[in-house]
């Protein structure tokens, strides 16, 4: 098992700048996710770790050791891509043992390289080495995909496929997993199973693994970190929690999750908290503090509370006035677009059944609690 730390790591392409400065430190056992809008530089810092790009210049160590200049192939880093990658005319068995026939045909004497070879020559008399069919059966047994062994991978579903793919790479015995968006060709459903099932996979081995992807859902739900990148740089890394409570700037608090973002000036602020002029309309308190002027605030949708009858604000919430202009009903939530005097807000509500979804034109009034008041 490994940790990786990535030490101002900068790539260019031909003059174009992938990755800038990107300096991190993931632990051992963590799953940390990279997570970013295309074009970020996600891959590109993950190709580095795999050793498929050189850094233009920085370090990289797995562990203690500084694997910057050493080859893809002795870095022990196990690859899961979105594509698969597998073999199409090997059965899921052979697409598995594939890699440790080959390792052990490069690491060992003549006599072990005959002895790989005829039984790679032989597959279709299903003679195997006996220590790899049995690493394989485990292997497949570990996905769950132990009674599928003699399938094709075009036989199986792409959920089952990936779980090839990952036994594949953990028959290698890594010291890191890197997954690059490996969830990206899935339907919704299977998407959301299998972040469950790869979860639980990794929780499992225990292995430090990085994964890629432009789903901030996927992130935030797998992950132990995530690094937000834009532009080759890495703009926040926290827990999927902080980064949504805190985020650094606008454009994390965008990506992380859907926000109400106001610039304000600031009318006062101390260890009371930060009255705050919106800009279009409206003044409101936040329980933070600040010491500059004009700043971005955010209120996260879910925070608001809504009502049109007369139910009472908590004391010390920020009381606004407003009307309904659209609702749209989302399954578990409905999620209301209120007009405030110049500024429009989104609330998501609960739904409750019986309770009515309100129409437009409703007069509403929103309960704000200063401390869903984040100023950036
Ligand atoms: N081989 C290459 N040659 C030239 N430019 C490249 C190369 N690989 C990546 N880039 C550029 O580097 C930047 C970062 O690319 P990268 O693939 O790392 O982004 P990404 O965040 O993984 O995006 P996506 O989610 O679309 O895969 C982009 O501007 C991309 O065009």
């Amino acid at each position: 098992m490994g940790s990786v730390r990535i030490e101002h790591l900068h790539k260019q392409f031909n003059g174009i700048t992938a990755l800038e400065d990107v300096n991190l430190e993931i632990r051992e056992g963590e799953f940390f996710a990279l997570l970013g809008p295309s074009g970020c530089g996600k891959t590109t810092t993950m190709r580095c770790v795999a050793g498929f790009e050189s850094p233009t210049s920085g370090k990289i160590f797995i562990g203690e050791r500084d694997v910057s200049h050493v080859p893809a192939n002795q870095r022990n880093c196990g690859m899961v891509f979105q594509s698969y990658a597998l073999f199409p005319h090997l059965s899921v068995f052979e697409n598995v043992a594939y890699s440790l026939q080959v390792r052990r045909f490069y690491q060992g004497g003549l006599g072990t390289k005959l002895s790989v070879l005829a039984h790679m020559l032989n597959r279709k008399l299903g003679k195997v080495d006996k220590e790899i069919e049995q690493k394989v059966r485990d292997a497949l047994d570990f996905v769950e995909l132990g009674h599928l062994a003699d399938r094709l991978p075009g036989q199986l579903s792409g959920g089952q496929q990936q779980r090839v793919a990952l036994a594949r790479a953990l028959i290698m015995e890594p010291a890191v997993l890197l997954m690059d968006e490996p969830l990206s060709n899935l339907d919704k459903k299977l998407r959301n199973s299998m972040r469950v099932t790869i979860r639980r996979i990794q929780q499992k081995v225990g292995i430090t693994t990085i994964f890629v992807t432009h789903d901030q859902e996927e992130a935030m739900s797998m992950a132990d970190r995530v690094a937000v990148m834009q532009g080759g740089k890495l703009v926040q890394v926290d827990t999927p929690t902080s980064l949504y409570s805190q985020p650094a700037s606008t454009f994390v608090a965008d990506f992380v999750g859907s926000s109400n973002i106001f610039k304000a000036t600031v009318k006062e602020s101390g260890e009371a908290g930060t009255v705050l002029q919106l800009v279009g309309d409206g003044i409101i308190r936040s329980a933070f503090s600040t010491n500059r002027s004009e700043v971005d605030v955010i209120i996260r949708p879910e925070s608001i509370r809504l009502f049109a009858d007369g139910a009472q604000a908590d004391a010390g919430d920020n009381l606004l006035e407003g009307t309904i202009l659209m609702s749209t009903y989302l399954g578990a939530t409905i999620r209301y677009d209120v007009q405030v005097g110049q500024l429009q807000m989104e609330v998501d509500k609960t739904f409750e059944a019986g309770s009515p979804v309100l129409p437009a034109g409703t007069n509403v009034k929103l309960a704000i609690d200063p401390n869903v008041v984040v100023i950036l």
